[in-house]
């Protein structure tokens, strides 16, 4: 029988180890532990381990060369199969660096053809640092320079894709918050992600059974759910009104409008965080709820059949406003044509990414191609070319935000010659924009050397 499987996440520090040894200590099975810590030394494992001799019975296995988000992938495996062939368990725990993007480990889980058979994924656990997620996610303060100097892609947007994709939210360090402070992490937590279940948390104390077999994943949802997607798709579908601000109900988002990602000769097409192709999955999501609004925030979908100005971009997410918490969606850069971007903003930066080519930037006769048996959203003049962004704050001003993108907007007379070097040509690279300033990266740096 299929070994279920709690994979948690959370930032550097946020207490996952915490609450690994309060589960193995407490539950009342045999719990495998997977750890990989990302460092030369693997000080969780050590502390794990050490622990783990108290409550017996249970295995730690430790990946230590990179991290298993990508880089580790066959050690993944291999340890996966391993455990599995050894050693008899009634649930397995993953913890993977604290810097990790989940998604492509619940790949493994669900689509490898030796993985998915013998594991079920149960749940995405995320522990958040109640300090920090409130600090730099919703108080926009970057994190201290030794956190975020190394890593090219920004954390604090990591924090919330975590938060995202997560079954069960634990918000940990409860007692560095005060009461105010609490409930608007709540409040930003489940407008982020409605589905998720919450608990406040101190020292990782929650009962074992909330986190092991819990029956909570579910693919779809865990594709579909995040507030900026069930935004982006109600507004796909709808009326424009007078601002160009959407809102409506319908069951498309841009991951399935139908870019094309099949030219990418001049590309090496590499990894894109946002390109995870098993979100077209078609299913029909009428029945959420719209999430920020029922938990006291605002949001709103900027939509204009224009390109942006890649300068006045750049200066503009500088600065947002700090009533923003949560911006995401698709951009044209003007002098870029060819190419859809993904801009992606939460707490203090933005990350911005090639993604494939626009189907109006294609020869006539493979647009057809594309465009037969798809309602794409097709304008007469620029075809599927857009800047379409959902944006999630609180107290948002829409007027105001609204009029600050609008500055960025390519004007009458300033098209010829624009591109911004700073504007990656690659997808295996990304523009980085914080307080601090721009930068072009390669996400591999993060991710294990990739
Ligand atoms: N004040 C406070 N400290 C906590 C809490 N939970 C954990 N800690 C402490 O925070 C530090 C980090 O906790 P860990 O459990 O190691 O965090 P982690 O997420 O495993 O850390 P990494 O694996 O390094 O990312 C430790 O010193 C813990 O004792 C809490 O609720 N409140």
């Amino acid at each position: 029988m299929a070994v279920p499987v709690t994979l948690l996440s959370g930032g550097l520090g946020a207490g996952k180890t915490t609450l690994v040894n309060r589960v193995l200590t407490q539950a009342d099975r045999d719990v495998a532990v997977l750890v990989n810590d990302m460092g030369e030394v693997n000080v969780d494992a050590d502390l794990i381990e050490s622990r783990s001799e108290l409550s017996g019975g249970s295995e730690i296995t430790e990946l230590s060369n990179g991290c298993i988000c990508c880089g580790l992938q066959g050690e993944l495996d291999a340890a996966l199969l391993e455990l599995d062939g050894e050693s008899s368990f009634d649930h397995l725990l993953v913890e993977p660096s604290g810097v990790s993007d989940p998604a492509p480990i619940v790949e493994r889980f669900v689509r490898s053809p030796r993985i998915a058979p013998r594991y079920d994924l149960d749940a995405l656990v995320t522990v958040v640092d109640a300090r920090a997620f409130h600090d730099t996610v919703i108080e926009g303060k970057p994190l201290g320079a030794a956190d975020e100097a190394d890593e090219s892609r920004p954390i604090s947007e990591l924090l919330v894709e975590q938060v995202e994709l997560a079954d069960v939210l634990l918000v940990n360090k409860c007692d560095l918050v005060d009461a105010d402070e609490r409930a608007a992490l709540t409040e930003t937590l489940r407008s982020l992600q409605p589905r998720a279940t919450i608990h406040e948390t101190t020292h990782g104390d929650v009962a074992p059974d909330e986190i092991l077999d819990t029956g909570l994943f579910d693919e779809e949802e865990s594709q579909s759910s995040a507030a900026w997607k069930q935004i982006l798709r109600d507004a796909d579908g709808g009326d424009t009104d007078e601002s160009g601000t959407e809102h409506s109900h319908g069951d498309h988002s841009h991951e399935d409008h139908g870019h094309s990602h099949d030219d990418h000769s001049h590309e090496d097409h590499g990894h894109s965080h946002d390109d995870h192709s098993h979100e077209d999955h078609g299913h029909s999501h009428d029945d959420h709820e719209h999430p920020p609004e029922a938990f006291g925030l605002d949001s709103f979908t900027y939509h204009r059949r224009q390109p942006v100005h890649p300068g006045r971009f750049v200066d503009c997410f500088q600065s947002l406003p700090p009533s923003v918490i949560r911006m995401k969606g698709i951009l044209w850069v003007a002098g870029r044509d060819r190419h859809a971007f993904t801009a992606s903003f939460a707490g203090s930066a933005t990350r911005v990414v090639p993604e494939g080519r626009w189907i109006a930037s294609l020869p006539e006769s493979k647009q057809e191609i594309y465009r037969r048996g798809d309602d794409l959203d097709w304008d007469p003049d620029v075809g599927d070319r857009e800047t379409r962004l959902v944006v999630i704050g609180k107290g948002l001003d829409e007027a105001a935000v609204t009029a600050t993108l609008d500055e960025t907007l390519v004007r009458e007379g300033e098209r010829k010659g624009l591109d911004d070097d700073r504007f990656p040509r690659r997808t295996d690279q990304e523009l980085v924009i914080d307080a601090s300033g721009v930068r072009k990266t390669k996400p591999a740096a993060l991710e294990g050397g990739r």
